[in-house]
């Protein structure tokens, strides 16, 4: 017998998405007869260059493919996903599909698609690319061979989006370690899990039937919570599974636990700075909301305030720090390590920024999403702005709008709040000491925790509302940074309608401006 809760924890799988992994449905048949008609060129239009350029489209803009119409194919990744969403006429059970949770630290994987007989083949062999090889894989190719190795592969290198990181995988195929791979759309906070068979312990909601002399399960959705305390599997499934832990490659030292941020935090905290300030002092003990937060110019009494100094003197401090030490999480909500929200001044009025309270080596996890993110389709934003803001609160509209984000396509159609989770605090460089959760370097004690904002996508309707009410998006504001240069913050008083040259820079670097409040 084998945990699969310890499993997970282990290899820093998390969720039922990863449990799901034992739950195989039986509709890989009719898609791979779809895949290999579709696979010389997917939507029929003679034109698979074009369908590559979808692909780029899909994975961003780290993938160029220099690719003719004679040698080559390619897997549009819309397409198939729209294949793998479709339910299918029949089903046997003889092929098996299982789900497989990609742990975002993960979540970046290399497929290999192998140009054989005649260029019928769409396995894609695939495997995770861990974020510190990641630029040297990339260099490992020329702009102009990367796409195509000496051997006739074909490589692609993409990035699942976090709410896209459920990948649906044939279990026969992974069993020898190549999956054909198919995007399944799963919301992590949401992780609506397709339930098919009895392996599913946790009491599923599935019906089955007799078909033809085949056992046939009629498939239900249902919601589950992605943490799972105990599942046991054996014999079969427990090497599929191990099979598929051990497709993902070992990384030591995961010190992800199941995102217990993510789905104990339920409680609404509101959305005024106030709000937020508010849950991370609950986090402390502390349930007064400090009044002079309206002065953004003064410290926030956060933990160096003055009745912290008495807590600690009453020895209040440590037991905390001991609570603290028991959850294994940090005190602000979706953070791993101890950090505090302090002004940033130099970035205007009412700007904060997050700071390390200790010393984080390299490759550390640094936070974790939770489900304090809220995602909001794009037809939706201005009526929820209508709703929770009164019109003269632009303080409170550009706040809500620049502590969200907008992921890359395919979702680049939802604004991603996260007004109540303390990322929402993390400002922008063009040398970053954070990517993707992770440290890039050893990080010092006091030093402002980044990002660069260049990942985040940049589409016409998000535009649109930021310049609407006076603010420039992520994206933009990581690409006037790097115009302006290379770790250089941009000044407060920028403008959005300011031209390149006209945007006054302040000639201070990050490290200058952290040795200076430190
Ligand atoms: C995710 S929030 C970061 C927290 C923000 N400082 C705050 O307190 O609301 C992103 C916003 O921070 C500001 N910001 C972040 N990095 C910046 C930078 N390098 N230069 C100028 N403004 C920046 C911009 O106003 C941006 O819209």
């Amino acid at each position: 017998m084998f945990s699969l809760a310890q499993s997970f924890q282990r290899q820093g799988l998390v969720g039922l998405g990863a449990i799901s992994s034992m739950m195989f449905s039986a509709e890989a048949e009719n898609l791979d007869a779809k895949l290999k008609d579709d696979v010389a060129d997917h939507d029929g239009d003679d034109d698979v260059s074009r369908d590559l350029t979808d692909l780029d489209s899909c994975v961003g803009e780290e993938e160029q493919h220099d690719v003719s119409k004679e040698n080559d194919f390619g897997c549009n990744m819309h397409q198939v996903k729209e294949l793998a969403n479709e339910k299918p006429q029949k089903q046997h059970m003889d092929r098996e599909i299982g789900f497989l949770d990609i742990p975002y630290e993960r979540d970046n994987l290399e497929a290999r698609y192998e140009y054989q007989n005649g260029g019928t083949e769409d396995h894609a062999k695939v495997r995770s690319v861990p974020y510190e090889d990641e630029k040297s894989y990339e260099d490992s190719f020329t702009n102009k061979d990367r796409s195509v190795s000496e051997s006739g592969s074909h490589h692609f290198l993409f990035e699942i989006p976090y709410e896209d990181d459920n990948l649906k995988v044939s279990r026969e195929d992974s069993m020898n370690s190549v999956g054909k791979v198919f995007l399944n759309d799963i919301p992590f906070e949401y992780d609506t899990v397709t339930t098919s068979s009895e392996s599913f312990t946790q009491g599923g909601d599935y019906t089955e039937v007799e078909e033809e002399g085949h056992e046939v399960t009629v498939r239900h959705e249902r919601d589950v919570m992605p943490i799972v305390e105990e599942t046991d599997v054996d014999g079969e499934d427990e090497a599929a599974l191990r099979t598929l832990l051990n497709s993902l490659g070992d990384e030591q030292d995961v010190s992800v636990t199941e995102s217990k941020g993510s789905n104990t935090c339920g409680k609404d905290y509101g959305s005024s700075t106030e709000d937020i300030l508010a849950a991370l002092l609950e986090r402390l003990g502390e349930t007064k909301v400090p009044t002079n937060l309206k002065n953004e110019n003064e410290d926030l009494p956060l933990i160096n305030d003055e009745d912290e100094t008495s807590r600690v003197e009453n020895g209040e401090r440590e037991e905390e720090e001991e609570e603290d030490e028991e959850e294994d999480v940090g005190w602000l909500p979706g953070f791993r390590v101890d950090v505090e929200v302090r002004p940033t001044p130099h970035l205007g009025e009412n700007q904060y920024g997050i700071f390390a309270l200790q010393n984080i080596p390299a490759n550390t996890l640094v936070w974790d999403w939770t489900n304090r993110l809220q995602a909001y389709h794009c037809s939706e934003v201005e009526s929820y702005i209508r709703n929770n803001f009164r019109k003269d609160d632009l303080e409170g509209i550009q706040t809500f709008l620049r502590r969200g984000f907008v992921l890359r396509a395919p979702s680049d159609n939802h604004f991603v709040s996260s007004m109540t989770d303390s990322i929402g605090f993390m400002n922008c460089s063009m040398s970053p000491n954070c990517r993707h959760q992770r440290a890039t370097r050893d990080i010092h004690e006091g030093e402002e925790l980044t990002l660069d904002y260049s990942f985040y996508g940049n589409p016409g309707w998000y535009v649109a509302i930021c310049h609407k009410y006076g603010i420039m998006t992520s994206y933009e504001i990581s690409e006037r940074q790097s115009k302006l240069g290379h770790d250089r913050f941009l000044s407060a008083d920028y403008n959005i309608d300011d031209t390149d040259e006209s945007v006054p820079a302040k000639d201070l670097w990050l490290e200058k401006y952290i040795s200076s409040i430190r």
